[in-house]
């Protein structure tokens, strides 16, 4: 393993070109007659690199480029400028030798044969790939017990629940032990026994086997649960990118003090503290929000000591949804 990062994209820029629909009378004749056309970019110059083995969360709003990227970095598509190297290869230009070495899933889509029993539509995946029998059979195994596939192999596709599909298209992704896994939204839709099996099926892969992955979604439970690192975009570029922690620290330093009162309390008043206030009462609880950096929480917490009968109280951390809302809303200002 050499320290060069297994995933490098400098520069990359992709430009979609569409004729502009013409509106009014006639508009399907006059949007051909004219073939006036619109850019628009959908990935912005992004540059990243990602050692190997890491796992990585790609984020941002609806919009923000991410299937574009993965789509360069699958070979599905061209960009319009830029450098990308996955394992030293430019995806676009060896589109086979790169599926040799990625594994991909879209949770939206499936790579499964519809009609066919999942271990049917694994086998051909096998022959697809190519894959080495005795490899074939040892993935094969390893999966099926790591996703406890047993149950429905012999189900058809279309007879399986989307967690069920979910777990067949992984283990069809990982058949031949690719080094990098893309996975695009894979828990979309299911619930959350589902959710946490396809976790810590990631997570063992990325643990065990020292699969690079580079997961998509808008999922921050899994963000949390997976990711070693964030790349953020929005707007086609990259606006942050570090682990968890620091993502929370650089745009949250807000904490919230939970108070508990005894009931039938009087609420409480925060007059004198400019970086203090209430941000929600219910019941005989009050969420006080407070800057750590010009309020130190034992000033704050004296003060209420002193004036009120607090029965108990603790210290929350920003919750990671609300951080990234408040860094997409900035944005769009
Ligand atoms: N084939 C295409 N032709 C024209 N425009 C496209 C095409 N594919 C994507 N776009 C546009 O590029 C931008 C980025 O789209 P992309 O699908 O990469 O976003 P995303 O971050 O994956 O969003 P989501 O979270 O909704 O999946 C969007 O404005 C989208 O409309």
């Amino acid at each position: 393993m050499g320290s060069e990062p297994i995933i490098c994209v400098e520069s990359l820029v992709k430009e979609f070109r569409r004729t502009k629909q013409q509106s009014g009378r006639f508009s399907a004749i006059r949007t051909l007659l004219t073939r006036e056309r619109t850019v628009s970019r959908a990935v912005d110059g992004i540059s990243f690199g990602i050692p190997e083995g890491e796992l990585v969360g790609y984020l941002g709003p609806n919009g923000a480029g991410k299937s574009t990227t993965i789509k360069i970095l699958t070979g599905i598509l061209m960009p319009t400028s830029g450098t990308v190297h996955v394992a030293g290869i430019v995806p676009w230009r060896e589109r086979k030798r790169n599926a040799a070495q990625i594994g991909v899933v879209f949770g939206q889509r499936t790579q499964l044969w519809w009609d066919l029993p999942l271990s049917d539509s694994l086998e051909l995946v096998g022959r697809l790939y190519e894959i080495p029998p005795p490899r074939f059979r040892f993935n094969l195994k390893l999966f099926t017990e790591l996703l406890e596939l047993g149950p429905f192999l012999s189900t058809p596709v279309r007879q399986l629940s989307l967690g069920q599909r979910m777990r067949g298209d992984l283990a069809a992704a990982m058949l031949h032990s690719p080094r990098i896994l893309f996975l695009d939204e894979p828990t979309i839709g299911l619930d959350v026994v589902a959710k946490e099996r396809i976790r810590s099926f990631i997570y063992e892969l990325n643990k065990e086997q020292g699969t690079t992955v580079i997961l998509t979604t808008h999922d921050l439970d899994d963000v949390e649960r997976l990711c070693q690192r964030v790349l953020l975009i929005t707007d086609g570029s990259v606006l942050f990118e570090g682990d968890v922690e620091s993502l929370k620290n650089m745009h949250t330093r807000e904490r919230d003090l939970i108070i508990r009162l005894p009931p039938g309390s009087e609420s409480i008043e925060l007059a004198n503290f400019a970086s203090a206030r209430i941000v929600d009462e219910s019941g005989d609880l009050t969420r006080v929000r407070f800057n750590p950096q010009s309020l130190p929480i034992t000033e704050l917490v004296s003060f209420l000591l002193s004036k009120y009968a607090i029965v108990d109280f603790s210290v929350k951390e920003p919750e990671l949804e609300e951080v990234v809302r408040n860094i997409y809303a900035a944005r769009s200002l």
